[in-house]
């Protein structure tokens, strides 16, 4: 049973157990509410029997009953608090546990994933459907459970004490279940397409917000609100063409359910008349039919809104099952050298991305790609990180294959600048210190400073503390770079990759930032991406990519004088060769 929970509701142990006794609870509850009635009862039959059979007086005083009354009130109350603090605490803590796996998920998950699904399909994956699971599980899916074993206890008890008025009340359970059963399928599929649908929807509202800049740039607000409208409009009508279909199977299920009532009237007074039942069982079989069908009705609503969950358990589990990346913890390389052998990738099936790729970036040396646009460039930089795990070849630190080292500890060696610089909302000296989060203020503005970031923050309001905005919407592009330089060369690693570092910058303040890394690199293995000819120069080795191979590797000297493709890049950006030589 635990194992069935875990698996079809993706829980963890701890979780199935909790649900399991949350349903214990739930069927304890649900009994607990027939101790009134019962006793009712038994009031009503002893002073019944008084009035008919003309008696003195009842077995039990009315004093008895109050004191049940009381006593039975209080057994209640404990039993709704055992089943509150079963249901609603543990599922809550189940919901963190799931929560928090997820994130940790997400840690250990390769970058590939993120390419295949976008942000907002993951954020809802984890705040949306981790909170309507929360509700369905704290709300549902015992009360669905606890409802099955309940009806099954009474219905045994109540075959027991007359089979005949038991079957009047019960034939129209499994014809209804069957109806609904039936519907299953087609509820099944309508939540499918409502959940797509949805998601779409919100992709689509994410994008606009993303895109809100070009969007009003290039006039593309009416086609951009016509496509989003279309989309609510279908979703509307699916919405509406949905609850009609799945409205029709539920109440045609309640239907038959509430013919239950009527059977045991007809039948009941039937048997009455012969003789067969007393008016007391007949008066008894009324009450608890009137009541029996709830727990029934309720399981069925609940279990509808349970195959929507199945949509989004789905998706969980598709997350939990991705491949992670794992390795050791434990990493001192004897030294910094990255070497690609034979390494070969692809981002999709069947689109070769990098081809036989063999490269040996040295410590001490700085290591320059460069080549035509989507040669692979910043492919190999991030392969070089384990951003993504390759299918052929070996990509070694300090002869170390770095698909066994953990990504984490790996990363800790790498200070990294890429094109994309991404920021947060707080204050620059937070964003810099992002590089090595126990420095001091004052290491963060010797870095600072180095990465001229000075120029620019003495203008902000507060400095330093100025808050930059969403992804640093307050500054501009070249700021951003030094913000993201700042943090390379406060973290200081002894692997520095530079993937168009200095594009953003004007001559003046990239030739500025060339000192500041000519300082920093000293001694580290510097890999760097740059399309200006002028910030490879200084490097010890070059190596040129296109689409997917090296076709040329050497000194810039060696290269210029080759008369490949490098002396070709260089020709163009410089007319004037006494520039290459100097
Ligand atoms: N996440 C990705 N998913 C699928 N394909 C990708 C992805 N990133 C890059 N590519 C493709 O891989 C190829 C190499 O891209 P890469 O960014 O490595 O080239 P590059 O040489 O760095 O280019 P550029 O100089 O323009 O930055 C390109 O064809 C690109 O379209």
């Amino acid at each position: 049973m635990l194992k069935y929970f875990q698996n079809k509701y993706a829980m963890s142990e701890k979780g199935a157990k909790d649900l399991f006794r949350a349903i214990i609870w739930t069927v304890v509850v649900d009994i607990s509410y027939m101790l009134p009635i019962m006793l009712g009862f038994k009031f009503l039959e002893e002073y019944m029997s008084m009035v008919i059979k003309s008696t003195d007086s009842p077995k039990s005083s009315l004093i008895y009953y109050m004191v049940m009354s009381v006593v039975f009130f209080i057994v209640m109350l404990a039993i709704a608090y055992f089943q509150y603090n079963s249901t609603y605490t543990k599922i809550y803590e189940e919901s963190a546990r799931r929560r928090i796996s997820l994130a940790e998920t997400l840690r250990r998950l390769p970058l590939a994933f993120f390419g295949k699904k976008d942000i907002a399909d993951l954020s809802s994956t984890i705040m949306e459907d981790a909170t309507q699971i929360e509700m369905l599980f704290s709300h549902s899916v015992p009360q669905i459970y606890a409802a099955v074993v309940t009806v099954f206890i009474m219905g045994v008890m109540m075959f027991f004490y007359n089979w005949k008025l038991s079957l009047a009340v019960f034939w129209v359970v499994p014809v209804s279940i069957l109806v609904f059963y039936l519907s299953r399928k087609l509820q099944n599929s309508m939540h499918e397409k409502f959940y797509h649908i949805k998601r779409d929807i919100s992709d689509k509202i994410q994008e606009g917000l993303d895109s809100a800049q070009e969007i009003k740039s290039y006039n593309r607000e009416d086609t951009f609100s016509n496509s989003l409208n279309s989309k609510l409009d279908n979703y509307e009508k699916l919405l509406i063409k949905g609850e009609l279909l799945i409205g029709a199977f539920i109440n045609l299920s309640y239907v038959f359910l509430k013919l239950g009532l009527p059977s045991v009237i007809l039948y009941g007074a039937y048997l009455l008349s012969t003789g067969e039942v007393s008016i007391f069982t007949y008066l008894v079989f009324l009450v608890v039919t009137a009541r029996i069908y709830n727990p029934i009705m309720d399981a069925m609503n609940n279990f509808a809104l349970l195959l929507y969950l199945n949509v989004r358990i789905k998706r969980m589990k598709e997350m939990d099952e991705m491949p992670r990346q794992n390795g050791k913890s434990e990493f001192n390389p004897k030294n910094y050298d990255i070497e690609f052998k034979d390494v070969s990738f692809s981002y999709q099936e069947g689109v070769q991305t990098l081809n036989r790729v063999n490269f040996v970036a040295k410590q001490g040396e700085v290591t320059a790609l460069v080549g035509p646009s989507g040669g692979g460039k910043s492919t190999i930089a991030k392969l070089t990180a384990r951003f993504w795990d390759i299918e052929k070849g070996v990509i070694t630190l300090g002869g170390e294959d770095i698909s066994l080292i953990d990504p984490e500890t790996l990363l800790n060696h790498y200070s990294i600048v890429f094109q994309d610089v991404t920021l947060f909302n707080s204050s620059v000296m937070d964003n810099i210190r992002l590089g090595k989060k126990d420095a001091t203020d004052e290491e963060v503005i010797k870095a600072a400073k180095l990465a001229q970031c000075d120029e620019f923050v003495e203008k902000l309001p507060q400095g330093y503390n100025t808050l930059i905005g969403e992804n640093g919407e307050r500054l501009s592009g070249g700021e951003r770079q030094r913000i993201s330089i700042a943090r390379a060369i406060l973290k200081d690693a002894p692997i520095i990759l530079l993937d168009e570092a200095t594009a953003s910058l004007d001559a003046e303040n990239e030739s500025k930032i060339q000192n500041a890394l000519g300082a920093l690199v000293k001694n580290k293995t510097v890999l760097i991406i740059a399309h200006r000819m002028r910030t490879v120069l200084g490097a010890d080795k070059i190596v040129v990519m296109k689409d997917g191979f090296i076709t040329e590797t050497g000194t810039p000297l060696e290269l210029k004088e080759k008369q490949g493709t490098f002396s070709s890049m260089l020709k163009t950006q410089y007319q004037d060769n006494s520039l290459i030589c100097s």
